[in-house]
């Protein structure tokens, strides 16, 4: 029999795994939001099974996605905790809420695996971490958690020492290269070039760099180097954006991230 995977809290995170799963193997999906709308749209479009509360979503799944903010997830968890038992799983997205207080809120029923995805998954191209330190998984529930994320892209097992490190880079990530993206848009509109052509210039400069990147097996500094003509126009750019301190402004901005993700677990 095929596992349920229920939802509770269906916004970007929760919307973006279950859209990207959809299709790909035999799984059961139910859900619970405070908006209707959404779980409607994702029934239509999905075949999610809505129902009212996250405790319906308990009783009636083996694998529970805790997809709520963080700050919500407190009550949801001591809420539920009657209806969970040890066969069921726990898998939580939320940032920097550790595995130790996730149990504890829980009422240590059932055994917790965390989780860092990113909204790639959407479209099959996500990046997630996945801890599996909790002694209380069986070997199927890790393999099944696993082959959740390994659906919706590619799956890094790490130990929670790191999860605050990896939210800040690969979690938050795909909002920093959208950032850059739109700057990028934007400097070339600035320069004459249409929005909608720059656009498609712009994505397609940052797929292909993204591949060339993964498939040439280079290191990025000789990438980077492979562009850099001798008195030419890359280095011109690329030592403004050292003078600006562009570097040391991106590892700070990515500290101060990591910094927050700590604050949440608190
Ligand atoms: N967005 C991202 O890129 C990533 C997010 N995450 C994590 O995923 C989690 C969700 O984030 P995100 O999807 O962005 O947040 P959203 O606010 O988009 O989604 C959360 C959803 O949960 C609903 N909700 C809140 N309380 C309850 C409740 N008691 N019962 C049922 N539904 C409830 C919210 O409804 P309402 O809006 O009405 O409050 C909302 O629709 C967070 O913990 C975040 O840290 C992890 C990795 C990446
Ligand atoms: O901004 C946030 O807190 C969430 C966690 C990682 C990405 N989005």
């Amino acid at each position: 029999m095929s596992p349920v995977i229920g939802f509770v809290g269906t916004g970007n995170m929760g919307t973006a795994i279950i859209r990207g799963l959809t299709g790909r193997g035999s799984l059961e999906f139910c859900g619970t939001d405070l908006n209707r709308d959404k779980l409607a749209e994702l029934k239509r479009d999905c075949g999610l099974e809505p129902l009212a509360t996250p405790n319906d979503v308990a009783q009636r799944s083996d694998y529970i996605v805790l997809a709520v903010k963080p700050q919500h997830l407190r009550p949801v968890l001591q809420d539920m905790s009657g209806h969970l038992t040890e066969a069921k799983c726990l898998v939580s997205i939320a940032a920097g809420i550790p595995v130790a207080r996730l149990r504890e809120w829980s009422g240590n029923a059932c055994p917790v695996v965390r989780v860092m995805p990113n909204t790639p998954a959407l479209v099959g191209a996500g990046v997630s971490a996945i801890c599996l330190d909790d002694p209380r998984l069986s070997e199927a529930q890790k393999r099944q958690v696993q082959d959740l994320f390994t659906a919706v892209g590619a799956v890094h097992v790490l130990p929670e020492t790191l999860f605050d490190a990896f939210t800040a880079v690969v979690g938050s990530g795909p909002a920093y290269v959208f950032y850059f993206m739109e700057a990028l848009v934007e400097s070339a509109v600035y320069l004459g070039l249409p929005r909608t052509q720059a656009t498609d210039m712009v994505l397609g400069l940052l797929t292909g760099s993204g591949k060339l990147a993964a498939e040439s097996g280079e290191h990025l500094s000789v990438l980077r180097e492979m562009v850099t003509s001798p008195a030419g126009t890359t280095i011109r750019a690329l030592v403004h954006m050292d003078r600006q301190a562009v570097r040391a402004a991106i590892i700070d901005a990515v500290e101060t991230s990591y910094k927050r993700s700590i604050e949440l677990g608190k």
